[in-house]
């Protein structure tokens, strides 16, 4: 079954076309991979499914438990409630804080009680933040963080920073995942490892993941599908092998180094 629906979603900045015609179906349970070279258009596609920007033209639709639901000109925050979270290119922490509250504050997004309760401490407030606070736990335990999680976040190696980035998405309860660049920076070992990780959160979490990234190794070993965009223009799509072998591809991004 379909979880989102991106209907040729296209993104104007004056005169430049920075994504033309994107149209993509994510299955529940996939991982599908989003590659092209440096300027393609792939952060901007991201923006556009996840409210930072509305598209000049086209449509996006996250199928909720009951019916399709136009996300198109919902707000981030919104569509963040509704399912879809993701992570940035570059790793956005708080700096200052431990681990721990990096993913409480990520939790915040899901409490249910308002701020005056939240203010005045009422008895249900007290309880959900008991909760959220298990449950942060419990998530840091999930991603193999629960030793370091009074450790300020950017005392971290960076691997360790990625997976919390990814804990910190995870706690807003999401159904869709979307990764902007979760290799980057990462050495050989921290990439293998970091494709288990990604596949083992798949299933543990019933997530459908919708990943950019450069590290061919990385998205040719764990993407189930493929979209290549060059110019803002998808050349090509397709499983690993179908890609790895496209001569458009070849052409416009494996063959550029
Ligand atoms: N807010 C903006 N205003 C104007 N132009 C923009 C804006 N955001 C992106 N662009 C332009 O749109 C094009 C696509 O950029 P985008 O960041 O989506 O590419 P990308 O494929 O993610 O690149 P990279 O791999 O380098 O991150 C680029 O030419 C970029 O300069």
């Amino acid at each position: 079954m379909s979880i989102l629906k991106v209907d040729n979603i296209t993104m104007r900045f004056g005169g430049l076309v920075a994504v033309s015609q994107f149209d993509m179906t994510l299955n529940e349970g996939e991982i599908v991979g989003l590659i092209g070279p440096n300027g393609a258009g792939k952060t901007t596609a991201f923006n556009m499914i996840t409210g930072v920007y509305k598209p000049t033209e086209g449509s996006v639709f996250f199928q909720d438990d009951k019916s399709a639901v136009d996300i198109t000109k919902y707000r981030p925050d919104e569509i963040t409630k509704l399912g879809v979270a993701r992570t940035f290119q570059n790793i956005r922490l708080f700096k200052e804080l431990s681990v721990l509250d990096n993913v409480l504050i990520a939790n915040h997004l899901r409490l249910k009680s308002d701020v005056f309760s939240a203010m005045l401490t009422l008895p249900n407030y007290r309880k959900e933040e008991k909760a959220m606070y298990e449950k942060s736990i419990h998530l840091l335990e999930e991603v193999g963080l629960q030793d370091l999680m009074h450790e300020k976040s950017t005392s971290l190696p960076y691997g360790k920073q990625r997976r919390l980035e990814i804990a910190r998405a995870l706690a807003t309860n999401p159904k869709v995942l979307l990764l902007d660049e979760p290799a980057a920076g990462m050495n050989p070992k921290e990439s293998l490892e970091l494709m288990d990780f990604i596949a083992d959160i798949r299933d543990r979490f019933k997530l459908t993941i919708f990943m950019i990234e450069h590290h061919m190794q990385v998205v040719m070993g764990i993407c189930e599908r493929i979209f290549v965009l060059d110019h803002g223009v998808t050349i090509a799509q397709g499983t690993p092998s179908e890609i790895q072998n496209n001569e458009k591809v070849i052409e416009a991004y494996l063959g550029v180094d």
